[in-house]
């Protein structure tokens, strides 16, 4: 059996009034992320995770952020896209464990329905997905709501 791990970071720009989708959640907030896609930070990064466990670049390689056929797209569409990409190398994905550094709003009411949907694009079990929440404790660009960050690592066999 060949096991591989990957790993994932993405940031994005908070930006007043716009959408903020995180794991294929809406937030209510009054600020949102900002990107060519949806700026689903989480999603980036577990695509990169992804990605990078098969040795198949990242995900700007595949969906360039100049290309119009992604503006605005949902990332779990990315998301699934990436997946398929291992699963027709013959891969499986073992498992994923996020960390969204956030500093607002709480992420922890929303983590049940964020594994729901990044799951369901990566075709695994919701038990196999982890996803976790720290603010930056008022510090930096994280601290003062500018950005938010997503690491995710993954393992991969086949
Ligand atoms: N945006 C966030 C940030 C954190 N959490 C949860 O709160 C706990 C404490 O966070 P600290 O940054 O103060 O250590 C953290 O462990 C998460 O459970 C959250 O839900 N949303
Ligand atoms: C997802 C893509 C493509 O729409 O755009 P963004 O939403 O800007 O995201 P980023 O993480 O900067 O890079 C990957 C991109 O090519």
């Amino acid at each position: 059996m060949k096991i591989r791990v990957g790993f994932g970071f993405d940031v994005h720009q908070l930006r007043e009034g716009h959408p903020f989708i995180l794991g294929g959640v809406l937030l209510e907030h009054h600020k949102g992320a900002f990107g060519h896609s949806d700026a689903d930070v989480l999603a980036h990064a577990v695509c990169d995770a992804l990605l990078g466990a098969a040795n198949k670049r990242d995900i700007g390689h595949h969906f360039k952020n100049t290309d119009e056929r992604w503006k605005g797209i949902s990332s779990l569409i990315l998301l699934k896209e990436c997946a398929k990409m291992l699963h027709d190398e013959g891969y499986s994905i073992n498992n994923v464990d996020a960390m969204l550094c956030i500093e607002a709003p709480k992420i922890n009411p929303h983590v049940p329905a964020m594994k729901k949907h990044l799951a369901l694009a990566m075709g695994i079990s919701e038990d196999d997905i982890s996803i976790k929440a720290t603010t930056n404790e008022t510090m930096g660009f994280i601290g003062r709501e500018e950005g938010v960050v997503a690491y995710a690592v993954c393992l991969i066999q086949k």
